[in-house]
């Protein structure tokens, strides 16, 4: 189903439909000649300077680059959180400059999930109910959305820690929390900005896996910012940014195939 069909409305199943999420080939993302100019004049500031860029449904995509080299910019653009001075950015088609803010808030609410460094947890909200909060703005019913929530921390393994607050919780637990708030609402895509910027390596390699999970076994895109390389070879590709240009954009060499890594998960 395009976005352009769905509703607030709608339950995630008529939404997702699974014959669409097998069609990895198709581009999810395009960016033709995307340009983002902070300030004016003398203070202007090219943040991202004429990016081309084709995501396909089911890719894991690793952005790099030096500090100020435009990633973030680059993954807030795509998630709707900022918008393009110049250029052209369509999501499954639809061109996204020409949606009015609530229709973008709707693409957001229903089609994209975010993780950042920090986790962006309520504090004084339990881990439950911080899961649901996505849910509650797409209007799902209390019961279905309890359901559901319960069932995105399972898939993270916090079942147990559903009424903790995330005080309560160590770092590796709070980003699996954010993880579980992401993925509750069936996205077609994750963008995550560091998400194991603030974790040891333990912990990092967990979220990678389970990151590398969701991508293989229900072909959610993700399109991640690191600074680790060690985090960016689970990625199928990497795109290295510098001055606000992509300067490489490659497949992963990876040492196995995909289908091996997915069934050594
Ligand atoms: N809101 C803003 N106003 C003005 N300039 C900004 C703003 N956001 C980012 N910039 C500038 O745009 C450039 C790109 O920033 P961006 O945060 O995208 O880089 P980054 O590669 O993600 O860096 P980091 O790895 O440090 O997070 C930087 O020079 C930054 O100072």
């Amino acid at each position: 189903m395009q976005f352009a069909q769905v509703t607030d409305q709608m339950e995630p199943a008529q939404i997702y439909q699974k014959e669409e999420i097998a069609q990895k080939q198709n581009n999810l993302i395009e960016f033709q000649d995307i340009t983002k100019i902070y300030g004016k004049g003398q203070a202007a500031m090219r943040a991202l300077d004429r990016i081309n860029l084709s995501i396909r449904q089911g890719e894991f995509v690793a952005m790099m680059g030096p500090s100020g080299s435009g990633k973030s910019t680059c993954l807030n653009i795509l998630g709707c959180i900022d918008t393009a001075t110049q250029g052209t950015y369509r999501f499954e088609g639809v061109q996204v400059e020409n949606l009015s803010r609530d229709h973008r808030a709707m693409l957001r609410r229903h089609f994209l999930g975010f993780i950042f460094q920090g986790f962006n947890l309520l504090n004084r909200t339990s881990a439950l109910e911080n899961v649901e909060l996505p849910l509650i703005y797409r209007k799902m019913p209390a019961k279905l959305r309890r359901e559901k929530a319960m069932e995105a921390l399972s898939a993270v393994g916090l079942e147990k820690w559903a009424c903790h607050t995330p005080s309560e919780l160590s770092g590796g637990q709070q980003q699996r929390v954010a993880i579980a708030r992401a993925i509750v609402g069936n996205p077609r895509i994750l963008l995550a900005d560091e998400p194991t910027g603030n974790l040891d390596s333990v912990r990092s390699t967990e979220i990678m896996e389970m990151l590398l999970e969701f991508n293989r076994q229900d072909s959610i895109t993700i399109v991640m910012v690191t600074h680790e390389p060690e985090m960016a070879v689970y990625a199928d590709r990497q795109i290295h940014f510098q001055d606000g240009r992509i300067i490489t954009d490659s497949q992963n060499d990876h040492m196995i195939t995909d289908s091996q890594k997915g069934a050594s998960l």
